[in-house]
């Protein structure tokens, strides 16, 4: 549950307070969000990146964040991960909660299987992380050193890592931007078929217009410091990529992020 972090900040220096839940729901809120942002703001060098931001993010709930190089993505989402603490503004994230970046950064001198449960409390529980290495089609990767592994195979390790931690919110940033596009469809499909079976919300932070129309429940556009368009994807599941649904939501988004196709 959410019953979370908050950080309520009135300067930019870090101030971390984990007392308890979120403060007491306004009306329309809901208090069970696995995220609730507030008036978040970032500034670099007197330059406001994010500018008095609000979301909100339902447990369960896949939310995509789209928008222009530069246009805080990547530092919203390391905000939510607690990897930055120099703002202003009231942040309340779910307590459990696992990242995947563009890179896995996998500790190249431990096996896979070490690194899937690295972290975790108590003794290195390998059965744990075989399950999740089967879960991601890598229970035959268990044993070997990360420099074997394909680049797809070190992105669903992380994946693995990630979910060993039965995250109530999984903030994925560009986790597939680096990979070919076969592998890249096949991760993605991988990525919708876990969210399912494990319940967790996702803040998946993509360039990529149709993996966010592929997997999100809700697309989030960002523009000058803040959510400037929000797309509710009311498509079935499992997507088909060519259905004229699919296509149109993906054209409108194209067109809110200024992608005009002939
Ligand atoms: N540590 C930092 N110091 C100074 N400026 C920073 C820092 N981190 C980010 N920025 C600036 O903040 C802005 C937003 O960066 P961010 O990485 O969040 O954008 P993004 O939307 O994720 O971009 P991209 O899609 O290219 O990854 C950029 O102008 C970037 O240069």
């Amino acid at each position: 549950m959410a019953t979370g972090l908050q950080r309520n900040l009135t300067s930019s220096t870090s101030a971390v307070s984990a007392s308890g839940p979120a403060a007491g729901p306004g009306a329309g809120d809901d208090a069970r969000a696995v995220v609730r942002v507030r008036g978040l703001t970032r500034a670099f060098d007197g330059r406001r990146v994010i500018d008095a931001l609000d979301v909100d993010v339902a447990p369960g709930e896949f939310v995509a964040l789209l928008g222009a190089s530069g246009c805080g993505k990547s530092t919203l989402l390391r905000i939510l991960a607690d990897l930055d603490r120099a703002i202003d503004g009231e942040v309340t994230v779910a307590r459990r909660r696992a990242v995947g970046f563009q890179s896995p950064r996998l500790v190249p001198w431990k096996r896979v299987w070490r690194n899937v449960v690295l972290g975790l409390p108590g003794r290195p529980d390998r059965g744990l992380a075989v399950r999740a290495l089967e879960e991601v089609g890598l229970g035959h990767r268990t044993d070997v050193w990360p420099k074997v592994l394909s680049g797809g195979e070190a992105q669903r390790a992380a994946l693995a890592r990630a979910l060993v931690r039965e995250p109530d919110l999984l903030l994925l940033d560009e986790p597939f931007s680096a990979l070919d596009a076969l592998t890249r469809i096949k991760a993605q499909d991988l990525v919708a078929e876990l969210w399912q079976r494990h319940g967790c919300a996702v803040v998946l932070v993509t360039h990529d217009v149709e993996e966010a129309v592929l997997l999100a429940d809700r697309v989030l556009v960002m523009d000058s410091g803040v959510i400037a368009h929000e797309l509710l994807v009311g498509l079935e599941r499992p997507r088909d990529r060519s259905a004229p649904g699919f296509v149109a939501l993906r054209t409108e988004l194209l067109s809110l992020l200024g992608v005009h196709p002939h």
